[in-house]
């Protein structure tokens, strides 16, 4: 279930690969408060990029602003520039329904819909045009055998959703998510509510999601042993006078066993933190 670091991209393969989404400057502020400033990388594709970092350094605040889901946040402000392919997401003519689509969310807390299992998945397809019921099963079924949870529901698809366990639930936002075909799955302490065994059944599926699927994942976790298993990127922030600011950023083996930083030395080693 845990796996070790060979799970990670290898060296090689890390000097491949192109930027996926430029991020460029980047600051948050909360009426006026900054939450984070100025934060300046590249998200490599295909890959799985970790943010760390003690509470309150404004990791899933960054998250937010990626899929402008910041803009439902009253008082909220983003400035900076952030870059996919040809689109600049934070321009106000960016289409935010189709840029949730192509990044999806997943949150620390399981959300289903209090709904069938199945509709959790088809309800949303729906509301994004997919017309013919033998697709949107069709659709089910894969997204739920992607997650592993096909043989443990299928018989019972017309049960509402909050009748599952957490890791289950969670595995079923997933698949809720996957249904949609994101670029880019964002996802925020997705392990935290969950059961050590649950956790590990999450883990080995976003490994899969990047092996198998080649998914880009930026995963914001407090858990430093779960960056060091999955991720093939981290990236430290950290509060300075009052406000996150992004420390290091570079390949996880890079990042865990000889980083630049003294910050991020001391983090990683568990002097600071
Ligand atoms: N909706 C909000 N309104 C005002 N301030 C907020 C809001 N959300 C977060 N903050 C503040 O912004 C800063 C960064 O918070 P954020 O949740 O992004 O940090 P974090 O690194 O993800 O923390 P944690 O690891 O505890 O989840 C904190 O000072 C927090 O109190």
């Amino acid at each position: 279930m845990t796996k070790s670091i060979h799970n990670n991209l290898d060296r090689h393969k890390i000097a491949e690969i192109q930027p996926l989404m430029q991020i460029h400057q980047l600051s948050l502020f909360y009426n006026q408060k900054p939450a984070f400033k100025d934060v300046t990388l590249s998200i490599p594709q295909n890959s799985i990029t970790a943010i760390v970092g003690a509470s309150g350094c404004g990791k899933s605040s960054f998250l937010i602003c990626l899929n402008r889901l910041s803009d439902l946040i009253p008082g909220c402000t983003v400035s900076g520039h952030i870059q996919l392919g040809t689109l600049n997401i934070l321009s106000p003519k960016a289409n935010t329904t189709a840029l949730r689509r192509r990044i999806g969310t997943i949150f620390q807390k399981p959300n289903p819909f209090p709904m069938s299992i199945k509709k959790n998945i088809t309800f949303p397809l729906k509301e994004h045009g997919v017309k013919d019921s033998q697709q949107r099963h069709n659709i089910v079924e894969q997204v739920l055998k992607d997650v592993g949870l096909w043989s443990e529901v299928k018989d019972r698809l017309q049960d509402n959703a909050l009748t599952l366990s957490g890791g289950q639930k969670q595995r079923l936002c997933i698949a809720r998510t996957l249904a949609l075909q994101p670029e880019i799955l964002l996802m925020d302490e997705p392990c935290s509510a969950l059961d050590p065994i649950s956790s590990g059944i999450v883990e080995d599926l976003i490994l899969r999601l990047r092996q198998k699927y080649n998914y880009t994942i930026i995963i914001v976790t407090h858990n430093l042993a779960q960056a060091k298993r999955i991720a093939d990127y981290t990236a430290l922030f950290w509060v300075d006078k009052g406000c996150g600011r992004l420390i290091e950023f570079a390949p996880a083996e890079q990042f865990f066993n000889a980083p630049n930083n003294e910050l991020t030395k001391a983090y990683v080693n568990g002097i600071k933190g």
